[in-house]
């Protein structure tokens, strides 16, 4: 397992090892051992995945407010999407910063999202799986909070379209500048 700190704190980017032969191939998708050897929390309370049926569909900015405040690996089991993460923490040295990958099943990655960063993504092909491993936090509804995906006080994102599909909440989330 590679791992490549990121410029958000706390945030990873790691690539799993892919041993392929003639048959295909063989990858550990997932151990405990090596996220500990990172500093990574290990073991995963939840683990959840989301279909998205079409192309250009997109899915937050979201995170969870305290006392439920996830960590959570992220890794694309089907399709392709446009992953991007946000720096909330107004303590943090890299607040209000964005970082965006494309993740694939054709690839190995996968990112881990610390406390306080909010994560969205947005499909690029029809039929797309996305999993989170959840390490702390457990989802509450009411702590559920978010940001609106074009807010115009992050970094550019260059989302790939406008969403073709997004959750009414979603596209209600408000700017940063408007939340309490
Ligand atoms: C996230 C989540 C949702 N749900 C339920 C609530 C609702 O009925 C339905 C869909 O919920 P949502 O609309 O919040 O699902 P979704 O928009 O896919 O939420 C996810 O978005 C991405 C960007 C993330 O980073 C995730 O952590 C999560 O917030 O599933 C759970 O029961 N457990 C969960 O952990």
């Amino acid at each position: 397992m590679n791992v490549q700190y990121l410029k958000i704190d706390g945030a990873a980017l790691i690539n799993l090892e892919r041993h392929c032969d003639g048959r295909g191939y063989f990858r550990r998708n997932y151990c405990a051992l090596w996220m500990k050897e990172h500093g990574f929390s290990a073991l995963p309370l939840q683990i959840s995945e989301s279909f998205n049926t079409h192309q250009f569909t997109l899915r937050g900015m979201h995170l969870q407010s305290a006392p439920h405040e996830e960590v959570k690996l992220v890794s694309c089991i089907k399709g392709k999407l446009f992953d991007v993460i946000i720096d909330l923490r107004p303590l943090s040295k890299s607040y209000l910063q964005s970082y965006w990958v494309e993740l694939s099943e054709f690839d190995d990655l996968c990112l881990y999202v610390p406390k306080g960063v909010a994560h969205g993504f947005m499909t690029l092909v029809d039929n797309t799986i996305i999993e989170y491993k959840i390490f702390e936090g457990t989802y509450s509804p009411e702590h559920a909070r978010g940001i609106s995906w074009n807010d115009p006080v992050l970094d550019k994102i260059p989302w790939p379209a406008a969403p073709q599909v997004i959750s009414e909440r979603d596209s209600s989330y408000p700017f940063l500048s408007l939340c309490e």
